[in-house]
């Protein structure tokens, strides 16, 4: 658990956060979003101590942050950056091996970590682990930073846009990565983006910051629902709240039962989807299969209008 209590920074007369608290819970993923210069990446470094606050407290697991030395603090807590910031004379391998060598892991130990990781991030180890990094492309350089961050097996893993410089494409392959990642090892993630969609999409919490304040800390369904005040609103944007709130929830939620023609759609995809299908087919109903191709169900153009309404 990480508690952020009261924190404050300022640099001279300017406050860049004001008087920040929250609570993270365990083993879920964080979203702050927020307009540029609000502050989202000096609270995500305060996290580590990249940045001191000038007053509060930010506790992990019940321990003051100070209590430890700046750069031990850093080796237990994961941090990837938007670009990446891999060490261009080391190959992907040594990146990644970059804190389980610091720590002194064995070397058989390190090895495996870096094969683990590669793999899990679908990143052949034989053909990646050698390379250097100008010798990949964008998104794999940024696969391999993520492996890099994760490489000490941190409970906590803060990352600053790290998606922000990837086409639309590659950028919601990386997304569900690091969902299934985070699923995989537990990490608790704490996440800054100025996408609300990314936001919504990835937070478990999304906290939503301006000029240094955090106006809301909630899930996205209730952001969605209820957005504290007319900032949030447009952050939000208003004409696609009904679609932000069917790609929160998976058609299995949806289905009801009967049957219907045509090409059907998995239980997983997003209600979202099946809407886009089912009016892109001009189709009233579709038919809801589980993974291993049985029949569900069925999902309908009019149970799905009445979920995307506004929540009571
Ligand atoms: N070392 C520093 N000295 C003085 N001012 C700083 C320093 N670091 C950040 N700031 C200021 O603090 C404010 C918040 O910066 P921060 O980087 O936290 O915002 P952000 O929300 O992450 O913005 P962006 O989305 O553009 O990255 C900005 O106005 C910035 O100019």
């Amino acid at each position: 658990m990480i508690e952020i209590e009261h924190v404050t920074k300022r640099y001279g007369e300017t406050t860049v956060v004001d008087d920040v608290s929250m609570v993270i819970e365990p083993r879920t993923v964080t979203v702050i979003v927020g307009t540029s210069g609000s502050g989202k990446t000096t609270l995500l470094r305060m996290i580590n101590r990249l940045v001191e606050p000038t007053s509060g407290t930010i506790k992990l697991d019940g321990t003051d942050n100070r209590s430890v030395p700046g750069h031990e603090l850093r080796r237990s807590i994961g941090y990837a950056i938007q670009g990446n910031g891999l060490f261009p004379h080391r190959t992907v391998a040594q990146n990644i091996a970059t804190v389980p060598a610091l720590l002194g892991w064995d070397t058989g130990r390190i090895n495996g970590r870096v094969d683990e990781l590669l793999s899990l991030l679908q990143l052949d180890p034989a053909a990646f682990g050698p390379r250097y990094p100008h010798e990949l492309s964008g998104g794999q350089q940024q696969r391999v930073g993520v492996a890099r961050a994760l490489a000490a097996e941190p409970n906590v893993l803060l990352m600053d846009e790290p998606f922000g410089a990837l086409d639309p494409i590659i950028r919601t392959k990386a997304q569900e990565d690091l969902l299934a990642i985070q699923k995989r090892f537990g990490t608790t993630i704490i996440l800054v983006t100025h996408d609300m969609e990314e936001a919504v999409h990835l937070g478990d919490r999304i906290a939503v910051m301006d000029a240094g304040r955090l106006i809301q800390y909630a899930t996205p369904a209730e952001i969605l629902a209820r957005p504290a005040n007319d900032f949030v609103e447009t952050l939000i944007g208003a004409s696609d709240r009904p679609f932000k709130l069917l790609s929160l929830g998976t058609v299995g939620a949806a289905v009801e039962p009967g049957q219907a023609l045509g090409e059907g759609i998995r239980a997983e995809a997003s209600q979202r989807d099946a809407l886009a299908e089912l009016l892109w087919s001009g189709r009233a109903a579709m038919p809801v299969t589980a993974k291993d191709g049985s029949a569900l169900g069925r999902v309908t153009v009019e149970g799905l209008l009445k979920r995307a309404a506004r929540p009571q």
